[in-house]
């Protein structure tokens, strides 16, 4: 006998997070409460109910630019050690709470300096942050294990910076690099020589491309930048056009992303507000999980977009009637593309999704 797929099964399954940003994930209370004891006086409300409201709301402009405003009050916030900490800590321990297992979480540090800390001292108290929040998770009797991601900001010029940060701390939790923020205008290949160097350091990269512009931002960051894995990565499907007869034809982008397994980290909930996607129905998840692409289900701002990952797998469980066996391909997809050793991703794939899979289907029962 199969579990049945509810929200509250969905939430109990095992499940491997991607794409994360360690500001856009702040509970709002914990928001409110680090105003206060850092000064920070500019906060849209101060009751926790209107200041979800107000963060759901805002995000759901239509544009990343907009939605991208609404970081000004979590980084706002992020400006001390303990209030770095305290953010990390709740993040482990929400997505833990959600059944996540393994999670990469993703910020930019040189976001947190407005009051003088320095990039390694931010880095530490995030790392300790996150132990801090993985062991009241093992408290609790749940296991997660947090990487995390730096983000260098494309409209700044600080990704050497960021890039040699994160290789500096390889060994203490940080897994790979990223670049976020405005796309349009922003081309990954303004950073080059910083991919060019996390390359020769055998560093991990993710790029967020295909999001707010087309596929030549796709192209740009797979080809010329190098990226593993795409953040959305949604305008590939301008390159897969599905005939009338239903016959699907891929472009040399797309089949390139396919055939090299280069993971795309979809987001639905973020994309609907930014406008990448204009509804679930028109999202491209579905066409590219059928084309077997390596699609993986991500929050990437659980504030912005009041979500979980469970959530998510709820919405597209509910659109596109999908069960445990994609539930699992997905996140199997994502534990492969993790930014961990093989054994470390081998250990997670055979010891803790396969088993747990198996049993939400009822095989061997
Ligand atoms: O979907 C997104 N696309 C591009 N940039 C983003 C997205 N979500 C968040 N950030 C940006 O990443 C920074 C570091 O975490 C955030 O401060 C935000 O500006
Ligand atoms: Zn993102």
């Amino acid at each position: 006998m199969s579990t049945p797929l509810t929200s509250e099964n969905l939430r109990l399954a095992p499940k491997v997070v991607l794409h994360d940003h360690l500001d856009g994930g702040l509970r709002p209370q914990t928001l409110i409460d680090l105003a206060k004891e850092t000064g920070y006086d500019r906060l849209p409300s101060t009751d926790a109910g209107t200041l979800a409201t107000w963060f759901r709301e805002s995000a759901n402009s239509g544009s990343l630019e907009r939605y991208l405003e609404t970081f000004a009050h979590t980084v706002g916030v992020m400006q001390t050690r303990d209030a770095i900490t305290r953010i990390a800590a709740e993040a482990a321990e929400d997505l833990a709470a959600d059944g996540v297992v393994y999670a990469e979480v993703r910020y930019a540090p040189e976001q947190s300096q407005q009051k003088g800390l320095g990039l390694d001292e931010i880095v530490e108290a995030t790392q300790e942050g996150f132990a801090l929040g993985a062991s009241r998770a093992a408290a609790d009797g749940r296991t997660i294990r947090v990487g995390t991601l730096l983000c260098g900001m494309r409209q700044a010029d600080r990704s050497q910076e960021i890039a040699e940060l994160a290789v500096r701390h390889r060994d203490s939790g940080v897994v790979g690099f990223d670049i976020a923020g405005p796309e349009a205008g922003f081309p990954p290949t303004r950073q080059i020589d910083t991919f060019e160097y996390l390359r020769q350091e055998n560093m991990h990269f993710t790029i967020h491309a295909g999001e707010s512009f087309g596929l030549p931002s796709v192209w740009e960051a797979v080809q010329r930048c190098g990226a593993e894995r795409l953040g959305h990565g949604v305008r590939l499907a301008d390159d897969v056009t599905v005939g009338e007869d239903g016959s699907v034809k891929l472009g040399e982008v797309a089949s390139y992303v396919r055939d090299r397994r280069i993971a795309l980290e979809m987001c639905p909930s973020s994309n609907l507000q930014t406008g990448a996607a204009k509804s679930l129905e028109e999202h491209p998840f579905p066409l590219l999980a059928a084309e077997r692409f390596r699609v993986t289900v991500n929050t990437d701002n659980r504030l912005m977009s009041d979500c979980t990952v469970s959530s998510e797998f709820g919405l597209l469980v509910e659109a596109f009637g999908y069960g445990w066996e994609d539930v699992e391909r997905f996140t199997l997809n994502a534990a492969k593309a993790a930014f961990i050793d093989y054994e470390d991703r081998r250990a997670l794939i055979d010891d803790v999704l396969i088993p747990a899979y198996q049993a939400l289907a009822g095989d061997g029962s």
